[in-house]
């Protein structure tokens, strides 16, 4: 529902204040929505070795993931733009994991203060998953 999706964002959005990024100062929230109803937030958390940086998505994701939580339906994602953020291809990776594709849903703002969703797997198609490790 719509407004689902607006308070999704807003909730990325205030997870974007405590985004860590002294190196690339583009901050980024996110927002990830559980079958149950419960939603865990991120940000981008980077290092001065740069590898280690852990982007808003997977932040969230391993929280809720270290909380229990694997059935997720949405995540949302705000950075410091107008233009719609879509997760990086680790990000879209690690939610593979988790989530049906065909049905999760990637909540974005469109930059003309509208909302664009678009599914997993149209951000990720062909996608390697835990599927294809069963023989
Ligand atoms: O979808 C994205 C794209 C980038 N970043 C972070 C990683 C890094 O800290 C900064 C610049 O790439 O933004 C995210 O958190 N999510
Ligand atoms: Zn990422």
């Amino acid at each position: 529902m719509e407004t689902d999706k607006r308070q999704l964002l807003e909730a990325a959005k205030e997870a974007k204040k405590y985004s860590y990024a002294p190196y690339s100062n583009f901050h980024v929230g996110a927002a990830l929505y559980c079958k149950d109803g419960s939603i865990y937030t991120g940000c981008n958390i980077e290092n001065a070795a740069f590898t280690p940086t852990n982007c808003a998505e997977r932040t969230a994701v391993f929280k809720a993931v270290s909380e229990g939580k694997k059935d997720f339906l949405a995540i949302a994602v705000v950075g410091d733009r107008e233009e719609p953020l879509t997760p990086c291809g680790v990000c879209r990776q690690v939610l593979t994991e988790f989530v049906d594709g065909s049905t999760f849903e990637v909540i974005m703002e469109d930059g003309a203060g509208g909302i664009k969703v678009m599914k997993l797997e149209e951000l990720f198609p062909a996608s390697f998953s835990p599927k294809d490790l069963q023989s």
